[in-house]
């Protein structure tokens, strides 16, 4: 569950390929329950951002901290089990498993934790008709429109209460009108339990349902200001 004890706080981060800076010197504080958008051109760091704060990533150099926990000092194992545990992942095409329903799916998190299958089917269930999807428990991914399977990898990013989701291009695939409804629930659904939440997109119509928006240009964060509630 998210608590005032999350936020996280990234502290000269640096991170190259090759001879190719992606972060060059990034700080940068989110509190618990904002929610933030990263825009920036092709190739600006987004993504190397959001894989720097979500522990997919090490740095180079610089510290990543949510709450009092230093996430980049961890070694692999617990920072696996921290992401597992604590953050919750949107990826543009959803990355459901094909061969599972909808409600399989979302209990995966809450399987890998422990929990008993009929408690976390339940659960899944549950979260399904929460974001407008009774009745579909039962689908595949391929049977579904790609606007109903974001909204069962927004139920699965959400599932276990992760303090933080993070979410690379959550509408990318998807049409304008479709990309606003998987924005409103996503940013919705994220207040409603107190998860921070942290997009990368290209689209401002996506970045507007944010809070917060900070744009990355050449490896820096080069605007850093609040959004108005622009919806
Ligand atoms: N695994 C890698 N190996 C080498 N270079 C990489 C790798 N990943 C990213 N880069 C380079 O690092 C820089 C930042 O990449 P990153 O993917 O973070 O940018 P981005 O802003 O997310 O771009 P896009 O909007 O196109 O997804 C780019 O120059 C990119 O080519």
């Amino acid at each position: 569950m998210g608590t005032m004890n999350d936020t996280i706080r990234a502290t000269h981060l640096v991170k190259t390929y090759g001879t190719v800076k992606a972060l060059a010197d990034v700080s940068l504080d989110v509190q618990s329950g904002e929610s933030l958008a990263i825009m920036g051109p092709s190739g600006s760091g987004k993504s190397t951002l959001l894989h720097v704060l979500s522990g997919i990533l090490r740095p180079d150099s610089g510290t990543v901290r949510l709450g009092e926990t230093n996430v980049t000092d961890l070694r692999d194992r617990d920072r696996s089990h921290l992401r597992r545990e604590r953050f919750g992942f949107v990826f543009q095409d959803g990355q459901l498993v094909d061969e599972l329903t909808a409600a399989e799916n979302v209990a995966f998190p809450l399987l890998l934790a422990g929990w008993k299958r009929s408690k976390a089917m339940r659960e899944a269930t549950h979260w399904l008709d929460r974001l407008g999807l009774s009745g579909m428990a039962g689908r595949k991914p391929g049977e579904m429109s790609g606007g109903q399977a974001q909204r069962v990898a927004i139920a699965r990013s959400l599932v276990h209460h992760p303090a933080v989701v993070f979410a690379d291009e959550p509408t990318g695939a998807l049409d304008q009108a479709t990309g606003h409804e998987v924005m409103q629930i996503l940013t919705t659904v994220c207040q409603m339990s107190g998860a921070t939440l942290i997009v990368v997109t290209h689209d401002m119509e996506v970045a507007k349902w944010c809070n917060r928006l900070v744009e990355i240009r050449d490896a820096i964060i080069h605007d850093d200001r609040k959004l108005g509630v622009g919806r």
